[in-house]
């Protein structure tokens, strides 16, 4: 559905974005995460055809230029403050880009707003605000929808209220591209994670294989301690002992497995850790700078 190919987005004469490509399919949503200044809402805002850039963007096979927006009809977005009218209300301004009413009311009360929609905007909190842009991007059955941070300012109910939506319309066929620094509230939803560093990608995967291959640390237990002390001490392979469980790096597992059925000490329990998805976050952006102490 979309595909971006080798783009580099330019701010003045600053390269803010390097060769970055990647591609989204129905349904899809997928996690951009980074760290401050690393190119996110850029990267957003190239795709909507805002910055100047170079190499492919496309959507159902129509590209998209600086000066070529036809195919981001079927685009919502969200992208920092929601461009809302403070003079008009909420609901005339949903009027202004919905083209089928019954279901931007659905939308309304979805996300609990009729309270307030026939308030002017002017007077909505930061919360009231973010959902009516939440909204805005929702309306007219996109194909794609681009939000970054959505969940700003939310509140729990608002937060699960959004949450739910994503995956309703996720499950009928639409796209995400959503960025959030909450990254336990994107693992929530997403399905596939883009990570970016200074304007490059350096993770693309679905939130599964990710998990995989970042997991850092596995538990075992053997059905002999102290033998497995020895022979790890011995191969200067690094754990932390726990009672009678050993926590070891996911690099070193199937060295371990050699090594212990070298010594025919047999294994009783070998099980990854509960992933936390911030940690493995970090641990590869401290890679990325070869520094190896995570916090
Ligand atoms: N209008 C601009 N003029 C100059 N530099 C800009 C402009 N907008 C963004 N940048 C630079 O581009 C880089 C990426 O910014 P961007 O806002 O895309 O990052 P981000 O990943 O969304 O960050 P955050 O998590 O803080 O929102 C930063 O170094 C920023 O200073």
């Amino acid at each position: 559905m979309l595909v971006v190919q080798n783009v580099n987005t330019y701010i003045g004469r600053k390269q803010i974005i390097t060769d970055a490509s990647f591609k989204i399919h129905p349904g899809d949503i997928i996690g951009l995460i980074g760290p401050n200044g690393a190119g996110k809402t850029t990267l957003m805002k190239t795709i909507l055809g805002l910055t100047k850039f170079d190499g492919q963007i496309q959507l159902n096979q129509v590209s998209v230029t600086e000066n070529q927006h036809a195919a981001l009809a079927q685009v919502g977005a969200l992208i920092e403050h929601p461009a809302i009218y403070p003079f008009l209300t909420g609901q005339q301004n949903l009027a202004l880009y919905a083209h089928d009413s019954a279901a931007c009311q659905r939308l309304i009360s979805e996300l609990n707003m009729t309270t307030y929609i026939h308030d002017q905007a002017k007077g909505y909190s930061l919360g009231m605000k973010q959902k009516l842009g939440i909204a805005i991007a929702l309306l007219n059955n996109p194909q794609l929808v681009i939000l970054d941070e959505p969940m700003n300012g939310l509140d729990v109910e608002a937060t699960i209220g959004v949450r739910q939506l994503i995956r309703q319309y996720a499950a009928q066929g639409t796209a995400f591209l959503i960025s959030s620094h909450i990254l336990s509230e994107l693992q929530k939803v997403m399905t596939q994670v883009i990570l970016i560093n200074h304007g490059r990608i350096i993770v693309n995967q679905s939130t599964a294989e990710f998990e995989r291959l970042h997991h850092q640390a596995y538990q075992l237990r053997t059905e002999d301690s102290q033998l497995t002390v020895e022979s790890l001490a011995k191969n200067q392979i690094h754990y932390v002992l726990d009672g009678d469980t050993f926590q070891v790096n996911s690099e070193n597992i199937f060295e371990i497995q050699d090594i212990l059925t070298a010594q025919h000490v047999h294994l009783k329990e070998l099980a990854p850790i509960s992933s936390n998805f911030e940690q493995m976050v970090v641990h590869l952006l401290n890679q990325q700078r070869g520094d190896h102490h995570d916090n």
